[in-house]
């Protein structure tokens, strides 16, 4: 059996995959501080309190176990705060991350994957965005990311460390059995906020910008549902402990949808009117970001199931549900 280190595996992303990975028969150990994620949302394998900023934490969960492989998707992760507050971003986005790296080099682990970003990317020149289309990212957030791919290129090309970086464009739903679900804290992201407001645990959902360079002057995203991006985690992690080389592949479902349009789906869903205020640009946002994932489909066999927005916005609405009756 091989044994998976889950590194940040308390997240929204990081639990799902957890789940997944269990399912699959794999051994997992997660490790994670805990900063923003759930001890409840660890529904399985072996949990490891610790922080990848100490070195000691680290030694220890490598010298405890024999890991085959490390799924790393321990970061911060707001787009807005990392503008404001770049040394939080670059502290433990990247400097942890090499931490984690060279702990990984003296144990003998050589293969990793790891969460990448649209964010990458920047404002595109070419949409649907591929692998090779120019990094340009326009916020500190993004370019953390974009530091640490090209940190383990150079791993690789040094000390053979194989790595899959797999960019996520907007992960969005929830556990279809709804053991799981987005829980940010505080909550960033459109789809949880625009449900809470359905569900009266907010007063209104505030539309960032309306003037963007896009059909109805909202911004425009890829929502790829978690469950889908777990499946293509599981099919990353199967190709690199055959031997894969390193990669890159780009996540999401190919058609965008703008902040409007979610609104909308979100009130055909729920059935609940949405209180709606329209602000000002967020800084560091893009107008659009559209995923041509066609890489991830021929290489890893990637298969999304639940592309359809209205299935993923149904599933967070599940997940909302059971929040909201937890809080009552
Ligand atoms: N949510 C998205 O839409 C999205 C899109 C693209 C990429 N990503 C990437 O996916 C990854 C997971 O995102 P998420 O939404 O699950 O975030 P999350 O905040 O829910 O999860 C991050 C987890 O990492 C842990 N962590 C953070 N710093 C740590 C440290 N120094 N030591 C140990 N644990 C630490 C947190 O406690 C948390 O459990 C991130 O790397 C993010 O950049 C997310
Ligand atoms: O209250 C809100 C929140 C968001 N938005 C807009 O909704 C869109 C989506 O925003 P959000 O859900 O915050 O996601 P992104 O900022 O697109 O970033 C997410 O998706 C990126 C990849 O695209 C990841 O790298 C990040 O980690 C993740 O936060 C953006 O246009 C926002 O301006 C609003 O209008 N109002």
């Amino acid at each position: 059996m091989k044994t998976i280190l889950v590194v940040g595996g308390a997240g929204y992303i990081g639990s799902h995959i957890v789940k997944q990975l269990l399912k699959a028969g794999y051994h997992v150990v997660i490790f994670d501080n805990l900063s923003t994620g759930y001890r409840k949302a660890v529904l399985g394998g072996e949990f490891f309190l610790g922080d990848l900023a100490n070195r000691d934490d680290l030694q220890r969960v490598f010298q405890t176990y024999s890991i085959d492989a490390v799924m790393h998707f321990a970061s911060f992760i707001q787009v807005g705060e990392s503008v404001h507050q770049p040394n939080k971003y670059y502290q433990n986005n990247v400097v942890n991350t090499i931490n984690l790296l060279d702990i990984m080099l003296a144990h003998g682990v050589k293969a990793c994957i790891f969460s990448s970003t649209a964010a990458i990317f920047g404002e595109p020149q070419i949409i649907p965005i591929d692998e090779k289309h120019p990094k340009n990212p326009a916020n500190p957030y993004g370019r953390t990311k974009w530091m640490v791919e090209q940190i383990l290129a150079d791993y690789d090309k040094a000390y053979d460390l194989r790595a899959i970086c797999l960019r996520y464009f907007n992960a969005a739903g929830a556990d279809p059995e709804c053991q799981l679900g987005e829980c940010h804290e505080p909550e960033t992201h459109l789809i949880p906020l625009v449900l809470q407001t359905a569900s009266g645990r907010r007063k209104s959902i505030t539309v960032f910008g309306q003037k963007y360079d896009t059909p109805d002057g909202t911004c425009i995203r890829d929502y790829v549902h978690i469950q889908d991006l777990c499946q293509a985690h599981i099919l990353a992690l199967e190709q690199l402990l055959q031997g894969a080389s390193s990669a890159e592949y780009n996540l999401g479902n190919g058609e965008g949808f703008s902040v409007r349009e979610v609104i909308e789906t979100a009130q055909q869903v729920t059935q609940r009117a949405i209180n709606v205020i329209y602000g000002d640009n967020r800084a560091g946002d893009t107008a659009r970001l559209v995923a041509d994932a066609r890489k991830a489909r021929q290489e890893l066999g990637w298969n999304p199931q639940f592309a359809d927005l209205k299935t993923i916005i149904q599933h967070a609405w599940q997940w909302e549900l059971q929040q909201l009756k937890a809080t009552e």
